[in-house]
């Protein structure tokens, strides 16, 4: 590696070039939360680190946060909500690393002497003490299928997302930023992410789904996914056949968005949908809406949003409370941090968090996969335990290819 004389100044951004494996092992190495991520389409990934621990936050205020990066459990309050703040931020396209203001010199240093010798670091991730694994079998989560059918067609709830998790083991040669790599290259429409911090330990995934999004020119943006097939190779999008089902179970979460803005009072949105868009090996229905924030007057939609939104129908069911209560008497695990949400806010891309779908936690040897599939009145138990296969191939495919 080239010689390196730290600059004078405390903040700012530093000359010297480095790859993504070399901030994140440094950063690991030093116990730091870290987070990094890949927009869809975009060509490079950026990394922020904090210099302390994340911080635990209440509710998200997306408008005055300062620059960091958001992990929020599905159930709110189960697991903490966490905030990276963006101490030191690492661009993977031009090499270069910045840091925050309220750096000191004497941190910017240490980091930058670690940086230097961590070809000589072992790789590790941040590990979560309390992890019991309790994978479904299928016929477990078949017979919560078939309970979740009766109690829709009791009139008890509209839909209920069931999901469950299943284990593979990490392969001979494992390495953190080689996997994630291969995530990128693999995904390139999709959000992909790594995270790993004490208090969550590490996760990994390719999420196709936007919670909420107010981008560099103020406009705030959700989506209503849901509605899952296999993509067929070489078909065109166009040709997708659709069944009632789906259709529904994607107007369902269409329907709770709009009664989030009408909630708030807001009249002035676009909707666009919906349309059929593949991410990976699957297919979904996906209505776009928007709202320009230059022209309506709402500087607090993001935030507020995100609290009615979270968790979406798209995760968790209609209506939501009762929905929520099934899965946690039916589904027999912890969902922790898969169907929450992730992403940067207030980075200089602007705010924009994903649900965190298509994702992976990392142990020591092992990984635990996660995917969820939603129950309608319609639905067929093995249809859904199928979909759930197909969800988890997403994070499969790249351990095995590995
Ligand atoms: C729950 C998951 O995905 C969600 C559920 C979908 C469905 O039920 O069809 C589709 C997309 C996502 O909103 C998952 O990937 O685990």
């Amino acid at each position: 590696m080239a010689d390196h004389a730290p600059g004078n100044t405390n903040s700012g951004t530093d000359t010297q070039k480095y790859s993504l494996e070399q901030v994140v092992t440094t950063a690991l190495a030093l116990q730091l939360p870290v987070a990094v991520w890949r927009f869809p389409s975009a060509s490079g990934a950026n990394a922020c680190i904090s210099f302390n621990s994340a911080i635990h936050i209440e509710q998200p205020e997306l408008e005055n946060s300062p620059f960091g990066f958001f992990f929020c459990p599905f159930v709110v309050g189960e697991q903490p909500t966490l905030f990276i703040k963006a101490d030191i931020v690492h661009s993977s396209e031009t090499g270069l690393l910045t840091f925050s203001d309220d750096v000191t010199q004497t941190q910017k240093q240490e980091f930058i002497v670690a940086l230097q010798r961590s070809q000589s670091i072992k790789q590790n991730w941040h590990l979560h003490a309390s992890e019991t694994i309790n994978q479904q079998t299928e016929a477990g989560f078949k017979d919560a299928v078939a309970e979740a059918i009766t109690t829709i067609n009791n009139g008890y709830m509209e839909k209920v997302v069931l999901s469950r998790t299943a284990t593979h083991p990490l392969p001979a040669g494992f390495n953190l930023i080689a996997i994630y790599s291969l995530m990128l290259k693999n995904y390139p429409n999709g959000f992909v992410s790594l995270v790993s911090v004490p208090e969550a330990g590490t996760w990994l995934g390719a999420s196709p789904e936007i919670l909420v999004s107010v981008d560099t020119d103020n406009v705030f943006r959700t989506v209503a996914l849901a509605g899952t097939q296999p993509a067929t190779q070489g078909e065109p999008v166009g040709n997708a056949i659709w069944r009632q089902k789906e259709i529904e179970e994607q107007g369902m979460v269409e329907r709770y968005i709009l009664s989030c803005f009408k909630k708030l009072r807001l009249r002035e949105y676009t909707e666009v949908g919906p349309r059929t868009i593949v991410a990976g090996n699957l297919m979904h229905l996906r209505t776009d809406f928007s709202v320009d924030l230059t022209e309506v007057d709402f500087p607090t939609l993001g935030s507020d949003m995100l609290e009615l939104l979270h968790p979406t129908s798209a995760v968790c069911g209609l209506p939501k409370e009762p929905a929520l209560h099934f899965i946690k008497a039916h589904e027999g695990y912890n969902r922790s941090y898969y169907s929450g949400y992730l992403g940067p806010v207030n980075s200089p891309d602007g705010t924009h968090l994903y649900v965190n779908l298509r994702c992976m936690q990392l142990l020591k040897d092992q990984a635990i996969l996660y995917a969820g599939a939603g129950i309608t009145g319609e639905s067929d138990a093995e249809k859904e335990w199928q979909e759930t296969q197909y969800k988890m191939q997403t994070m499969g495919k790249i351990l095995s290819n590995f």
